[in-house]
């Protein structure tokens, strides 16, 4: 292994202090060290974003990752097993395709938590990238939708206005509301702050689904 090489595989810095030691899903524990892992794979991303390697690293990751996907590949499991985008109390849900959101407090109402989004979700200029935006708010939204023993919902539209630019690498904060509720419709906002300027708000319906309705 090269001197870049081991840069890649350096111990994480990133750590949460509000992450359990332990968590249980579907019943069974997590893998010990499963949200690490997800934590490094972010890491990989972020490092692979901002890295121009030479062609003797390009060459020596292409083979490791591939080994890794095989190694996972192993283990592939049907969509109600897997892990990923599960875990309620992980960075995230621990689904890299969206940035490491914390959640800090909860209600049935009311959702508040910090986001960093990475170097994988640069736009240009150092800000995030506009659609990892409402990536963020559907799931943060999605979230408290199903908050408050409310059934199972799907995002029928939302709304995203760009306030000011959101700078990658900085630890935002989001929160989210349940304004209302009119049948099946439940409408539900959000911001995303940077310190207190407002950098993005978003107002979204979600509908919930029949009974039966996949
Ligand atoms: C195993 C354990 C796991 C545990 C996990 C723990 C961790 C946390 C877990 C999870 C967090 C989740 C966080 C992520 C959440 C992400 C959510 C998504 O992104 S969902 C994907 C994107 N959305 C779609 O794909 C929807 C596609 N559209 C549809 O399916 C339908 O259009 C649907 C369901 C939205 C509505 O269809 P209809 O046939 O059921 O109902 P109709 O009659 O059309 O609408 C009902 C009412 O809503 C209004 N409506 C519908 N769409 C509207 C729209 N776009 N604008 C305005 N009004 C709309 C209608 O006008 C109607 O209103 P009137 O009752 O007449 O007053």
């Amino acid at each position: 292994m090269d001197d870049e090489a081991i840069v890649l595989a350096a111990p994480l810095v990133r750590t949460d202090p509000h992450r359990p030691d332990t968590e249980t899903w579907l019943g069974r524990p997590v893998p010990e060290g499963y949200t690490d892992m997800i934590d490094q794979v972010r890491e990989l991303l972020d490092r692979l974003a901002g890295a121009a390697p030479s062609a003797e690293v390009v060459r020596s990751t292409t083979k490791t990752v591939a080994e890794l996907s095989a190694a996972l590949a192993a283990y592939e499991v049907d969509e109600p097993d897997q892990l990923s985008g599960r875990l309620g109390s992980a960075a995230g849900r621990a689904q890299v395709a969206g940035p490491a959101l914390h959640v800090d407090e909860v209600d049935d109402e009311r959702m508040t938590g910090r986001v960093r989004f990475g170097r994988h979700f640069l736009g240009s200029n150092g800000v995030v990238h506009g659609g990892a935006i409402p990536y963020l708010f559907d799931d943060l939204l999605g979230r408290l939708a199903l908050g408050g023993g409310r059934p199972r919902s799907r995002t029928a539209y939302l709304h995203v206005d760009y306030r000011s630019v959101a700078p990658i690498d900085t630890e935002l904060r989001v929160a989210a509301f349940f304004d209302r509720e009119e049948g099946r419709k439940h409408f539900l906002r959000g911001t995303l702050h940077d310190g207190d300027r407002l950098c993005a708000e978003a107002t979204a319906l979600f509908v919930a689904l029949n009974p039966g309705q996949t």
